[in-house]
């Protein structure tokens, strides 16, 4: 008989015992009894016999089935696990879970699937491909076939889906189901290197730097400004691990994995990349999960979860935009990918490599005091020169459409030039808030208790908290008048507005209301670069990371919300969001300029950025959260508790405090204090921001206080979670 311990995806921080006839490894997928349910849990560890961990033994209940013949987790992976559960206070079931491939969990076999595969019949082995002269794609195919059989899908994709029809109908060929084998380093058999750019000076002192760094663990900063050829040096910087066999796992942001970035890879290497995102139907994703760890893809490139993936023959990690805040998972399990980035290239002893033109205040600390080696591009590639920022002041101008008239005149310019215009505004809509000219009573979400936005174009309120929408009422709830007007300025207005304005020009909006779908996005994407727009209208979505070579102007509506802001990181995210922005005009032949609009022209912020840069700027707020005491110079977490009565929220606070309290003086508490968004939902938010100087201790306080804060006599009636190195406090 053998003790197991084992991962149980249940929301409880510890591992659970089972038995079994023999002893199974680490990292085998088990379903165990749990309660009335069966549960598909991850062997972590064998326990001994005689070990006093085993209590009631004749309790213990026993594995069901078996469903790994082998472990399906390596030993890196399960490391992280160790590590994510430990550093992030969670349970180690749901770690796993998070970590592994949906079809996984549900304990689906880890072996390949069955594809279709469509190969020539006998009949097609004795024709020629001259009976298909007539069918110039029905050949092609038929020819292809002739040399390998192809997966029905690449056909299609390839030849479209009628040229294979025919020749299928033909009899030439068919399709039969076939489980494909997997083959380590089969790029090598494909790969050949593209013409590439000479790299300039800068470029190749980092090339160098990392060629240098193979086989061995360190972290690298690719501090590059926009446009500067940062992913050229990616490029060549992997391209003798590629060759020599080795997979390297690309990092990129949420929304910045298009597929010019992918067949930007493919094209470089003619190797075949594994793209992992949230979209990919549960099969594709467990097929790329497959093929990586079968040491089949040479280049896997993936948001965020992609960290999990695992390597055969792992050879750099590289995390691109390493600022963004996609990275950092904001619900569950709370883990930054950066964070475990660097964790994991530890444990391969592979070399870490961090991008960006604004890097986190976070890395740029780590690079600065030496625990990174930073490396630095500081000229644009290919000769385009460095965006001109200009502060416009707005003060007592009048405002079409929240555009000053000496901002039209600018964009006029541009576009009388024939060039595109990218103009940035912070929220979609029409209108943020909705209120009656006459009592000013604002129509409201009573769920969160903040103002709806006005969507006109579906006649339609919508809350951008707990998106609940309604239809545009007629008249004012209060007083009942017929005059309800918008008050400031969303992308539809600005579309709107500007097709007044400049009826001559052809616009396109993009944000999430018009990019619903990856592929809108990227044919959206690919329409701007084949010149059909001149005014691009937009949220965040259009600063990140996009090559836009004809837009030359970029226009920043109003930033004046986030000068103000109550989060610490706000000034950091604003400063990134414009420095980005910027960096998508003038990265071709043509120079670009950026205007902020603003009522606070003289905003220390807005000089510094506009007269110094974002490098600059960094320093600087580094050298302010030192003096001030925050993060990357302490540690922090909080705790969050969510309510429809909000004294029990608060109450529970305030009990998680004197917890703490209790276990340790040394620790910096702050509030508790309603968040951000003090309502979303019908549930009032409220935080307890603990702080120490150093992370052992502010750790081990809240190791030690854990099950005190779960004893707690509100704690079952409302919601509350940890979330550690927080980056988020709305
Ligand atoms: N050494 C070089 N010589 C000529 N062109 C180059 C060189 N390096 C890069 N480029 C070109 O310059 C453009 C910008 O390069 P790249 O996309 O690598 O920059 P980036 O720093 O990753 O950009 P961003 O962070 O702004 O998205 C690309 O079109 C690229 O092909
Ligand atoms: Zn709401």
């Amino acid at each position: 008989m053998a003790y197991l311990s084992v991962a149980v995806p249940v929301p409880l921080r510890q591992l659970f015992t089972y038995t079994h006839s023999t002893p199974l490894e680490a990292g085998v997928r088990v379903q165990v009894p749990f309660g009335p349910r069966k549960l598909v849990g991850v062997v972590i560890d064998v326990i001994d016999e005689d070990s006093h961990e085993i209590e009631n033994v004749k309790k213990l209940k026993s594995v069901e089935a078996v469903i790994d013949e082998y472990p399906i987790v390596d030993g890196v992976l399960l490391k992280m696990a160790q590590w994510l559960w430990q550093y992030y206070h969670h349970a180690p079931g749901e770690v796993l879970h998070a970590m592994l491939p949906v079809l996984l969990r549900k304990g689906e076999k880890a072996q390949l699937v069955p594809e279709e595969r469509v190969r020539l019949t006998s009949v097609g082995e004795q024709s020629q491909s001259n009976t298909l002269s007539r069918a110039p794609k029905q050949k092609a195919f038929f020819e292809a076939l002739q040399t390998s059989s192809l997966s029905a899908q690449q056909s299609r994709k390839l030849y479209g889906a009628p040229a294979v029809k025919a020749v299928i109908d033909k009899s030439l060929a068919e399709i039969v189901e076939v489980v494909p084998e997997l083959k380590p380093k089969i790029w090598l058999s494909t790969m050949k290197v593209a013409q590439k750019p000479t790299p300039d000076t800068e470029q190749s002192v980092a090339i160098a730097a990392l060629n240098r760094q193979q086989d061995n663990f360190a972290i690298s900063l690719l501090e590059g400004v926009t446009g500067s050829g940062k992913t050229e040096v990616y490029l060549q910087a992997i391209e003798p691990l590629l060759a020599a066999g080795k997979q390297i796992l690309i990092l990129v942001p949420e929304i910045g994995l298009t597929p010019q970035t992918v067949s930007r890879f493919e094209k470089r290497f003619n190797i075949d990349v594994g793209v992992l995102h949230s979209q990919l139907s549960d099969k594709a994703r467990l097929r790329v999960w497959q093929r990586a760890r079968a040491g089949e893809l040479g280049i896997i490139i993936g948001t965020r979860s992609a960290i999990f993936t695992p390597l055969k023959t792992p050879g750099m990690i590289i995390v691109d935009e390493e600022h963004d805040e996609s990275f950092k998972q904001q619900d569950g399990l709370r883990y930054h990918a950066r964070d475990l980035a660097a964790m994991r290239a530890k444990q391969h002893s592979i070399p870490l490599l961090l991008g960006s033109a604004t890097p986190a205040l976070e890395s740029l600390n780590n690079a600065l005091n030496g625990r990174y080696a930073h490396l630095h591009l500081t000229r644009r590639a290919g000769g385009a020169q460095h965006t001109q920022l200009h502060v416009l002041d707005a003060r007592e101008q009048p405002l079409h459409y929240g555009i000053s008239q000496a901002l039209l005149t600018i964009m006029r310019q541009h576009i009388n030039a024939g060039n595109q215009v990218l103009v940035f505004v912070n929220r979609r809509g029409y209108a943020p808030a909705l209120l009656c000219h006459h009592c000013g009573e604002t129509v409201m979400c009573k769920r969160c208790d903040r103002p709806y936005t006005v969507h006109k174009s579906q006649n339609r309120l919508q809350c951008h908290h707990c998106a609940g929408t309604r239809v545009m009422p007629r008249q004012c709830e209060a007083c009942h008048s017929s005059t309800l007007v918008t008050a400031g300025t969303g992308t539809e207005q600005v579309e709107d507005g500007l097709m007044s304005l400049f009826p001559d020009a052809k616009q396109v909006r993009i944000d999430s209301d018009t990019v619903r779908g990856k592929d809108k996005l990227h044919s959206t994407l690919d329409a701007i670069n084949r010149q059909e727009y001149q005014l691009l209208v937009g949220t965040q979505i259009l600063s990140k990371g996009h090559h836009f070579p004809h837009v030359t102007l970029v226009a920043v509506l109003d930033c004046d919300g986030a000068l103000f802001s109550a989060d610490f990181r706000a000034p950091e995210k604003l400063a990134q969001l414009v420095t980005q922005l910027a960096g998508r005009a003038g990265r071709a032949a043509k120079p670009g300029e950026m205007w902020l609009q603003t009522h606070n022209p003289h905003h220390p912020l807005l000089q510094d950025l506009v007269n110094n840069g974002y490098g600059h700027f960094a320093r600087h707020a580094l050298t302010e959260r030192k003096a001030a005491g925050l993060p990357p110079y302490i540690s922090q977490f909080v705790v969050r508790c969510e309510s429809i009565d909000s004294a029990q929220a608060f109450s529970f606070l305030q009990g998680c405090r004197g917890v703490f309290t209790s276990y340790s003086n040394e620790l910096e508490m702050n509030g508790p204090f309603p968040s951000l968004i003090e309502k979303r939902q019908g549930r009032f938010r409220f935080m307890l921001i603990c702080s120490h100087q150093k992370r052992a201790p502010l750790h081990e306080a809240l190791r030690q206080s854990l099950p005190f804060l779960q004893s707690l006599h509100q704690a079952p009636k409302v919601r509350w979670s940890v979330d550690i190195d927080p980056t988020d406090f709305s």
